[in-house]
Formats: structure tokens, sequence, C-alpha cells
């Protein structure tokens, strides 16, 4: 039998959903696990997820809120919102057994701890084996079968591989890393960063600009993850530079269109889950606590906050003091 046969996905999101359907197509028997059993019988019946409208649900993808009965899966995926991940676990680890390995999804550090999501799932499940999976992958693309391509980190690096085969398919393809501290860095700030530039966006700041934004977001993307001992090579990679530019670039990123609608002063799209919200004050306090500057994801923090005017934050950075570019 094939390594991690049986796959369980903890929150039936948009991306719980897509990759519960990632697994299915990859030939896993999966487990898609809804904390509200009303919620988990609708989609079970109806195939059809309202996070992600037009998708349908294969009929082989189990759909629970049994979590007794997902926690026995060979392999579990969390998929619930970065802030949410800790209870998700310590529900789920008194029915663990062995060294189960637990995927992290979200993208986010932990309010109070700054931890990041593996780091929380060591606390919250220490028999398990914590991994990290992040990329350019928006839910509806990769439920959709459009190829995606994204990183998939474990400390040990045989596993993060056996991890990888249990996923990947033609449609879906994981790269696999040990560098788990580089993913979860550039999965968390450039939420944030895409903020910034659905600002810059909506204020019609001009296409140079919005390059400009991304690439010196990217600068402090990476003083961060160097700072806290990320490679190089990961944050220009999938998870990092990859992601930074798809949710810099499109109006179908939450995030961004966050921005988007703060920029041309609308309300931003109500029900949404935007992770960059959460992520932007946790990120600044990380930062400062490393003495590593962010100013574009302060002047971010700074607007959400409401300590500062959309046109003073970006009057802010643009008087910033000339310097070498680094
Ligand atoms: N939607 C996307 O395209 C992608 C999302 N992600 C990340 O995945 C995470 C989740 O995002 P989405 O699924 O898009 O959000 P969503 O808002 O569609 O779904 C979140 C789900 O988590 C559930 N949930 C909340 N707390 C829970 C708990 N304690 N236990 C179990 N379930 C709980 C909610 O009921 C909801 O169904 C975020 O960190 C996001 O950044 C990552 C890649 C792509
Ligand atoms: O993480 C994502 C794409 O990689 C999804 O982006 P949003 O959360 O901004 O929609």
């Amino acid at each position: 039998m094939l390594a991690f046969q049986s796959v369980a996905v903890i929150g039936a999101g948009a991306w719980g959903t897509a990759l519960a359907t990632v697994a299915a197509r990859a030939g896993r028997t999966v487990t898609l696990w809804a904390r509200n059993a009303d919620h988990a019988a609708r989609i079970a019946s109806t195939r059809d997820n309202p996070r992600l409208p037009g998708v349908r649900i294969a009929p082989e993808i189990i759909v629970t809120s049994d979590l007794a009965a997902a926690a026995r899966a060979e392999m579990l995926l969390i998929a619930t919102p970065a802030q949410h991940l800790r209870g998700a676990v310590n529900m789920l680890a008194s029915h663990l057994t062995g060294e189960v390995p637990i995927v992290a999804s979200a993208k986010g550090i932990e309010h109070g701890t700054h931890k990041f999501m593996t780091d929380v799932i060591a606390e919250a499940a220490p028999g398990a084996q914590p991994a990290i999976l992040s990329g350019p992958s928006f839910a509806d693309d990769v439920a959709r079968g459009l190829p995606t391509a994204v990183t998939l980190a474990a400390k040990d690096e045989a596993l993060a591989s056996r991890l990888v085969q249990a996923l990947g398919s033609p449609t879906f393809r994981p790269y696999h890393s040990t560098d788990i501290r580089g993913v979860e860095i550039g999965g968390a700030a450039k939420n944030v960063l895409a903020i910034a530039v659905g600002i810059a966006v909506g204020r019609k700041l001009g296409a140079s600009a919005q390059a400009a934004l991304t690439t010196r977001g990217f600068a402090e993307l990476t003083r961060l993850g160097r700072a806290l001992g990320a490679r190089s090579e990961t944050l220009a990679g999938l998870s990092g530079l990859g992601d930074l530019i798809l949710t810099c670039s499109s109006p179908q990123s939450r995030n961004f269109a966050l921005g988007l609608a703060l920029g041309r002063g609308e309300q931003p799209p109500a029900g949404k889950l935007a992770e960059g919200e959460f992520t932007a004050p946790v990120l600044i306090e990380l930062a400062a606590s490393q003495n590593i500057e962010m100013p574009v994801s302060e002047a971010v923090a700074s607007i959400l906050s409401g300590r500062s005017t959309i046109d003073a934050a970006i009057s802010g950075l643009l008087t910033r003091p000339f310097k070498a570019e680094e």
C-alpha cells in the first residue's frame, strides 16, 4: 500500500475543499471535516460548498463532522484560518495516535505568541510531525484542476518528499523543502503586502508604483526571513516571491481586493477572509523584535488600525530618505 493512503482535511472552507479535491485527484481516500454538523451534512448531500461556488465536490470525498473518524487518517491537512489553527489542533490532539504528519496550510502568524503555524502544531500535538504547504494557489484554480505549484516543507526531507508524493498530480505540483520557516514567512507576509499593493492600485498610483511596491515588499519580506533563518532560495521561490506576485497582481486575491476597496474609499468585500488584516499587527511586532524595518507592512498596519490615513501613509513611504538598494 502507498504511504499516506488516507488523508483528512480539517476545515471545510474554500481552501480545505480545494485541498480535499487535490488529495482525491492524487488517488487518496479523503475525509473533509467541518466543525458544524449541519454544514457537513449539507455539503455531503449537495456536493457543493458556498465558500467555493461552482465547484462540484467529488462523490468519493467523505464529508463529516465526526472528528474522531477524521483523525484516523494517516495524514492530516489543517485548513482553518491561522488564528484558529491552535484551537483545531487542540481538539484533534486527543484523537491522534502515533507520529501522524499534520500539514498546516494557513498563511499567518499567531497573535500574542508570534508563533508560526508549525510551531503551534508542535505545541498543541507534540507527538505529530508538523509540515507546511504554501505557494501561489487560489482555491478556485486548484479545485478546478488548473495547473498550480506550491512548496511543501517538513523538518525531515524524506517525510516532505513522501507528503509530496501523496498529494501531487499533473495539475497540483508540490516541491519539497526542509526550510519550514522560509515557507511560513513568505505565506504570512505576502498577504500584508498584497493589501498595500491593492491600496496603491485602488488609489490609481499606476503600474510602475505597483511593481515598485511589490518589489520593495519583497525586500522587506526577505530581510525578515533572513533574520529568522530562512533560506534566500525559499524566499525567492514559490511560497515567497511566487505567492507575492500572484497575490499582488490579482483582484481574485481577497487581500488585494481588501486593499483595492480601501484605496478606492469603498466598503471592503463582506464575509471574505483576508488573513493579512490579522497578520499585519503581529508581523510588525515580530519585525520590531528583530530590529527589522518593514515600512510597507507598517503602513498597512497603521491604516488598518486607524492610526494613519491612506494618504498620510503613502506620503510617509514616498518621503523616506533615499538609500542604497538592499
Ligand atoms: N482560499 C484560498 O485561495 C487559499 C487560502 N489559504 C489559506 O487557508 C486558510 C483558510 O482560508 P480559506 O479556506 O480560504 O477561508 P474560508 O473563510 O473559506 O474558510 C475557513 C474555514 O475554516 C473554518 N474554521 C474556522 N475555525 C475553525 C476551527 N476552529 N475548526 C475547524 N474549522 C474552523 C470555517 O468554518 C471555514 O469553513 C487561510 O489561512 C488562507 O490564507 C491558502 C491558500 C489558498
Ligand atoms: O493565498 C492565496 C493564493 O496563494 C489566496 O490569496 P487570498 O487569501 O488573498 O485570497
